[in-house]
């Protein structure tokens, strides 16, 4: 398992603003084919400029000042805020046959068609298929999905996902992670998922990189993690994931 190529390999990852400022200092994992990795750690440590770096997204000022990141194959993003992510201006039908013209250069009526059938394995509802909507139409959740079929009509070996359901209330969030999940084993694409959200990520990755101050404190196994932590940081993260008290009162004898 070893010897399987990685979709992508961040190998001593450092990151400085232009006055040399370190942001992110000697990051290093590798994801292989279909697997899924989580960062998680507090605001600020570095989780979203890391993953920002593997699509050369870097924000101005922010430049890559050490290491090295290889990657195979296509990559695409899912944003946190589905609704900045859209154009207001156009209707959202329109914006996803636009991403599959362009990436699989398809013609336009087959670009239509075939973001037809996204929209429908991704369960949006046949008024979006029939009329024209604009983004301000839909709600939170259906603009993720909409923002999620743009990723996938770029056919991605890897999805990295930068919070994408922290924008959206709690029940439509397990329905997008959920339904991120589901694609990533019908379609086999690997992810990288970024959350603040110990509890999510460990639901979403089957190994975790625990980021502290621009830097990986702890990373394996999700379980093993779990079951185990090693730094300090790691269990502060566990023990600040809310118990449900009405749960914890019966669990006491
Ligand atoms: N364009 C920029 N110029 C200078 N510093 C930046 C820039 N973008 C981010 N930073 C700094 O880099 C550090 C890491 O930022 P990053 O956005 O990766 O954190 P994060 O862990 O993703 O946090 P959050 O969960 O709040 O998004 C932070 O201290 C942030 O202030």
């Amino acid at each position: 398992m070893k010897d399987r190529n990685p979709v992508v390999e961040l190998d001593g990852l450092t990151l400085a603003t232009r006055s040399r400022q370190p942001l992110v200092s000697g990051v290093s994992f590798r994801v292989e084919a279909g697997a899924s990795l989580g960062l998680v750690g507090e605001s600020g440590s570095g989780k979203s400029l890391t993953l920002r770096s593997i699509i050369g997204l870097l924000p101005s000022g922010v430049q890559r000042v050490g290491g090295q990141i290889r990657r195979s194959g296509s990559c695409a993003m899912i944003f946190q805020d589905p609704i900045r992510a859209l154009d207001p201006l156009c209707p959202v039908v329109g914006q996803l046959a636009e991403v599959v013209y362009y990436r699989q250069r398809v013609s336009r009526k087959a670009a239509r068609s075939i973001a037809l059938e996204l929209l429908e394995m991704l369960g949006l509802p046949d008024s979006l298929r029939t009329k024209d909507r604009y983004p301000h139409q839909l709600s939170g959740g259906q603009c993720q999905r909409i923002v999620i079929a743009m990723a996938l009509a770029c056919k991605p070996d890897l999805l990295l996902c930068d919070e994408p359901t922290t924008a959206l209330d709690v029940t439509v969030q397990r329905q997008i992670l959920d339904l991120i999940a589901r694609l990533q084993k019908e379609l086999g694409y690997a992810v990288v998922f970024v959350t603040h959200n110990l509890a999510v990520a460990s639901s979403m990755c089957s190994e975790l990189c625990v980021m502290k101050e621009g830097r990986i404190v702890e990373q394996g196994d999700t379980l093993q993690l779990l079951r185990d932590p090693q730094h300090s940081y790691t269990r502060m993260l566990m023990n600040s994931v809310l118990p449900l008290p009405e749960l914890e009162r019966r669990a006491d004898p």
